[in-house]
């Protein structure tokens, strides 16, 4: 077995830094006689979705933001939880609210009947098209957590050749766009399961993002060395997370992050800085406070 030669992407140390700067542009809002207030809707018993709305919750009271939180059992209908969002969208004290996936009820119209304006995880058909028309919207979470991974790291990204593995709606799609903007002008390949050769593909990278949900679909010999590899795939192996990318690419990669401890923090900063620029701009637009 070789050395890890990698540098680690924090995703855990980032998330605390990133904290500690939207902390001071709360204690600003407050000052302004503003506080942001986050609403997450959960459905269902899922262990790994109450894990996630905990910690969003935990993150927020750190640094100042209140928590609306609405937790329905799995028997929950599609009418009662499209209830408690029209409440939500109603609620002056909810800067934007999330409903946590999966529900097990048509996740499309949840998302849709979520107010475009309070869509801090940056998923309604309307901020998704924005995104695709190059207009300012609130980003989804996950990819923008990777971005901002790869450039608190001084991994560059303008000119890179990026392999993006998933063409889901949360991670993979956006995350091709995002990386294509003007802004962050990278040339991405977005592969799927429809990918004749991924090795190929990925070889050529010098930045692959895994979001696949297949534990191991990166290995070492697939990789550039030097390249930078971000693990977003949560699968679950004997209680343990199993990430898309395996171990010993950490032996070639110039970066990696490390599963747990990476791209899964920095989702949360995403939505913590989303809710903050949310409650920036209502200031901004009503002069309130
Ligand atoms: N409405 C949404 N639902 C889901 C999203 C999302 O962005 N919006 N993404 C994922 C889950 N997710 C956020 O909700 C999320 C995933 C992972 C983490 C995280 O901090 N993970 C830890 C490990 C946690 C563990 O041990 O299980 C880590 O990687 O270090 C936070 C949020 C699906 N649903």
């Amino acid at each position: 077995m070789s050395p890890v030669t990698a540098r680690i992407l924090d995703g855990s140390a980032t998330l605390k830094s990133i904290k500690h700067e939207l902390a001071e542009r709360v204690a600003r809002l407050a000052e302004r006689g503003v506080v942001p207030g986050l609403g997450t809707v959960l459905v269902g018993d899922d262990p790994g979705s109450h894990w996630y709305v905990n910690a969003k919750h935990k993150d927020c009271a750190e640094i100042g933001i209140t928590s609306i939180r609405r937790d329905l059992p799995a028997t929950a209908t599609q009418a009662e939880v499209e209830a408690v969002i029209d409440e939500l969208n109603a609620d002056p004290a909810c800067t934007g609210f999330l409903v946590q996936q999966p529900t097990g009820l048509d996740e499309m119209a949840l998302l849709s009947r979520v107010d475009p304006e309070k869509d801090v995880d940056g998923l309604h058909p309307m901020n998704l098209g924005w995104l695709a028309l190059g207009k300012p919207a609130p980003l989804p979470c996950t990819p923008m957590g990777c971005v901002e991974l790869l450039r608190r790291f001084d991994v560059p990204i303008a000119g890179a050749k990026v392999v993006v593995i998933g063409r889901g709606l949360t991670v993979g799609r956006p995350l091709g766009l995002i990386l294509t903007r003007k802004s962050e002008n990278a040339t991405v390949t977005l592969c799927h399961t429809g990918t004749r050769d991924l090795a190929a593909e990925v070889i050529q990278a010098d930045i692959v993002i895994a979001a696949a949900g297949v534990p191991g679909i990166v290995t070492r010999e697939m990789v550039k060395p030097g390249a930078a590899v971000l693990d977003v795939g949560v699968s679950r192996v004997d209680g343990k997370i199993a990430g898309d990318v395996a171990p010993d690419v950490a032996e070639v990669a110039g970066w990696v992050s490390p599963n747990p401890g990476g791209v899964g923090p920095m989702t949360r900063a995403l939505l913590l800085t989303n809710i903050v620029e949310a409650a920036e701009a209502h200031v901004d637009h009503t002069g309130q406070g």
